[in-house]
Parts: structure tokens; sequence; C-alpha cells
């Protein structure tokens, strides 16, 4: 049985809560959220899982795991003081490492702790592929991502478009996994992943579009390298809770604790 706590109880944590409130190999004993949240978050822990406590962190618990679902301050705040404790942890918001140092603190703080970060490959599939393939050397990396222009609101892009008038799919970004990661936390966490098995931060090529005739979360990646090449086109639902999220970032979360509490694991 794996004791489980999470941080954050949104559109992915919920999901996640949802999919295992059946599963007894899997236990959440806390779910962490910051201070506004604690009451609707309360709501949701009564309803999928029942025996967990709603808290501002961890306060001295020790947990098999601490899986984050959070946003990109959480690693900061909650990941990396576990780590230094000896605490396993999961990061879904990968872009958070677009920071520099960011990644080599996270490295460290595990290294501390005699313990391990696991980035999860959430939105985005090929990861193994990708990061099998690096280690051959790899000349290029693009990735595109288009979503539809509502997964836009909240971010510059609204700055700089008008984007309940855009007639046409319009790319709303062109750079570096990096820069893309820093400027669009909540929808660029996939570039950063995808650099961090590849290319690196500053390599990965990034095109960004906001999409008006778009209904899913379109994920492109072509790469190639030593090992020949491959094309990858994910179409990602978007979930009902949060549309700049897709479907598949709960189920990578999911599995991945499968992964953890299971005796096979795949
Ligand atoms: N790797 C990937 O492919 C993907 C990664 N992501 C990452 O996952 C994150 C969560 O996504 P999603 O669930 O859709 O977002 P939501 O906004 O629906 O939920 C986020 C939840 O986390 C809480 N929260 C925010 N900051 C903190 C913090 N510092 N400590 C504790 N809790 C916190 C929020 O509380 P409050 O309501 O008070 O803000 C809310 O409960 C995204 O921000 C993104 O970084 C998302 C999609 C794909
Ligand atoms: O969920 C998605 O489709 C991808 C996403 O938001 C991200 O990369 O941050």
């Amino acid at each position: 049985m794996l004791h489980v706590s999470m941080i954050g109880c949104g559109a992915i944590g919920a999901g996640v809560l949802e999919l295992l409130k059946s599963d007894p190999e899997v236990v959440f004993d806390l779910v962490i959220v910051p201070e506004n949240a604690l009451d609707n978050a309360g709501a949701t822990v009564r309803r999928l899982a029942p025996e967990a406590k709603v808290g501002l962190g961890l306060n001295g618990t020790r947990p098999d795991l601490l899986v984050e679902c959070a946003g990109h301050r959480a690693i900061e705040e909650h990941i990396i003081p576990a780590l230094e404790s000896g605490i396993a942890c999961m990061v879904v918001s990968v872009g958070a490492l677009s920071e520099p140092g960011l990644a080599e603190r996270l490295e460290q703080a595990a290294q501390r702790g005699g313990t391990q970060v696991q980035l999860l490959s959430g939105a985005i599939g090929a990861i193994d592929a990708l990061a099998a393939a690096s280690i051959g050397g790899l000349d290029s990396v693009v990735y595109t991502g288009r979503k539809p222009a509502g997964a836009w609101k909240d971010t510059p892009a609204e700055r700089d478009f008008d984007l309940d008038a855009l007639t046409e799919a319009t790319v709303i970004f062109e750079g570096s996994a990096r820069e893309a990661a820093r400027l669009y936390p909540k929808n660029a966490n996939v570039a950063a992943t995808l650099s961090l098995a590849g290319l690196g931060l500053d390599r990965t090529q990034v095109r960004l579009l906001a999409d008006p005739d778009a209904t899913e979360n379109v994920h492109h990646v072509e790469a190639h390298g030593a090992f020949g090449g491959f094309e990858l086109t994910m179409r990602g639902k978007p979930l009902a809770a949060n549309p700049k999220t897709s479907a598949l970032t709960v189920f990578s979360v999911v599995r991945a604790l499968n992964n953890r509490a299971h005796a096979l694991s795949i």
C-alpha cells in the first residue's frame, strides 16, 4: 500500500482522486492547497478521499510519496523541502524547471535527501523514445502546441492578440522551450518536458498557436538524430474543469502512482 500526499486539488488533483478512489493500493493521507482553496478542496476530498486531511503543508508528516499537481510555485514551496527531508516526489509542473538553476537544485535536494524526484510525462507521449534517442545524440526537436483560443485566456497572448476575434490559427509564440515555459506556465509544461528528455530548454524550438476552430489540445513533435527520426501528433481532450489542461495529464499521474503502488509496472 502506497501512502500519498498530493499538492493541488484543481482539475488534475480532483481527477486523480476520482480515478483512484476505489484503489486500495493507493491511499491519499493529505491534500495540500493554499489557504484560499481550503474550503473547496475540503469538499472535494470529503467526496473522493474521505480518509485524507486537507492542509497547507506536510507539517512533519512523511508520506511514501508527494505528488505535485498544483503549479510552478509549488516546486519551490513544497517539493524542494520534501526532497531535502528524504521524501520521494513526482512533479507534473515540469515547466517550473525553466527557471535557471531550479533543475540543479531539485537534483541536489533529492541527492541530499537520498531520494528521487520523477518528472511526469503529463499531456505528451514518446518521452521514453526521445530520452533514449538523446543518448545517441539529437540534431533537432521541434514542438508545436495548438490549443483553442480560449485556452490562452489569462496569458501574455491575451495582451498581444484579441483572442475572441481570431478567425484563423495564429502563432502566439515562437522561441525556445525555456521562454515558452516561463511565459506560459499553465500551457507549455509539455515544451519543457520534451526539452528535458531531449535537446535541453534552450535548443528545443517551440511554436504555440491559438486556434479558434480547435476543440482539442494538439501537440506535435518532430525529432531527428543519430537514432533516425520520429513525428508525433497527440490530440488531447481538454478537461471540462480546466480547458488549458488535457485529460491525459490526469491519466499520466494515475499511471505513475499505479506503477509505484502495484507489483507490475508498465
Ligand atoms: N506536464 C503537463 O503536461 C501539464 C502540467 N500541468 C501543470 O499542472 C498544474 C495544475 O493544473 P490544473 O490542475 O489543471 O490547474 P488548476 O488551476 O485546476 O488547479 C491547481 C490547484 O493547485 C492549487 N495550487 C496552486 N498553487 C499551489 C501551491 N503553491 N501549493 C499548493 N496548491 C497550489 C490551486 O489552488 P488555487 O485554486 O487556490 O489556485 C488548485 O487547487 C498547472 O498549473 C501546470 O503547471 C498542466 C497541464 C499539463
Ligand atoms: O495539458 C496540455 O495539453 C498541455 C499543457 O497544458 C501544458 O503543456 O502545460
